[in-house]
């Protein structure tokens, strides 16, 4: 399996403002780079969080590369994939049409309710007593042929996401704003490192309009 994380931050490192609303920080060619990158993967993954805020679709939005898909024998869309531990998104979340299949990965903390009310928009996963437990749920993603897999936030998961060593690739677009605010999303949130830091190697740097793409390779720990 190979795991690349992508994202758009502001120059100050921000993913959205504190009212966690969206924020244009880049622009359309980087919206055909994040396009052509979900074309080449076969999930997108999202956190919970992001879903409740952006309500995103995370589908191939080039009908040429969504052909280019199909005439290599793929699904249209790569799959989507949710971590959500308690079963907290919506049954009417844009996510959950039938453009493309989606797997909701809970914890044993998801009731039998929330579990009902999107079994049957969802192939749901259970991994995990309160959270997610990344490792065994990116192991079943695996086991279901899944093996490039892009990460498209947001702060949260993509924290838990170094702290389990599952991260093999940081795409980075920096964009030409201050969003500014403590309480402001950032790239990697949850409760931070304070030794055994994830180092990263610079693998290039792209300038696309006024900002910045940033492609690490996350180094062996
Ligand atoms: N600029 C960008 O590229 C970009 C991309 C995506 C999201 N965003 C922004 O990020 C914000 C949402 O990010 P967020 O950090 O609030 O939420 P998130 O999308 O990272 O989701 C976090 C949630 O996932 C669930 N979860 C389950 N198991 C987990 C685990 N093991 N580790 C971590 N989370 C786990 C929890 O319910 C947690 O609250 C929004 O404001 C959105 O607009 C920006
Ligand atoms: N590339 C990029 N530049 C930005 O300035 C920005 N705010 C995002 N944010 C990513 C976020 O996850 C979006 O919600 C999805 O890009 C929406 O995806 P859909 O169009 O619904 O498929 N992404």
């Amino acid at each position: 399996m190979h795991v690349v994380v992508n994202a758009a931050m502001s120059a100050d490192g921000k993913l959205s403002s504190r009212r966690r609303e969206q924020i244009a920080i880049s622009g359309e060619a980087d919206f055909e780079r994040v396009d052509r990158l979900r074309a080449d993967s076969d999930a997108v993954v999202v956190g919970v969080g992001t879903v409740l805020a952006d309500d995103p679709h995370l589908t191939v939005k080039d009908e040429t590369l969504r052909g280019q898909r199909r005439e290599n024998d793929r699904p249209a869309n790569p799959a989507r994939v949710i971590v959500d531990s308690s079963g907290r998104t919506p049954p009417d979340a844009a996510v959950l049409d039938d453009a493309a299949t989606t797997y909701v990965c809970l914890s044993e903390a998801a009731s039998v309710e929330r579990r009902a009310a999107l079994a049957d928009r969802a192939e749901l996963v259970t991994a995990g007593d309160e959270r997610v437990d990344l490792l065994r749920a990116f192991a079943t993603l695996q086991e279901q042929g899944l093996e490039q897999l892009m990460v498209e936030g947001g702060g949260e998961l993509i924290f838990s996401l170094f702290e389990a060593g599952l991260v093999d690739e940081l795409r980075v677009f920096v964009g030409p704003k201050i969003i500014g605010g403590r309480d402001a999303p950032t790239l990697a949130d949850g409760e931070g490192f304070v030794a055994d830091f994830p180092s990263l190697d610079l693998e290039s740097v792209d300038r696309l309009d006024d900002g910045v793409v940033l492609t690490w390779r996350v180094a062996d720990r």
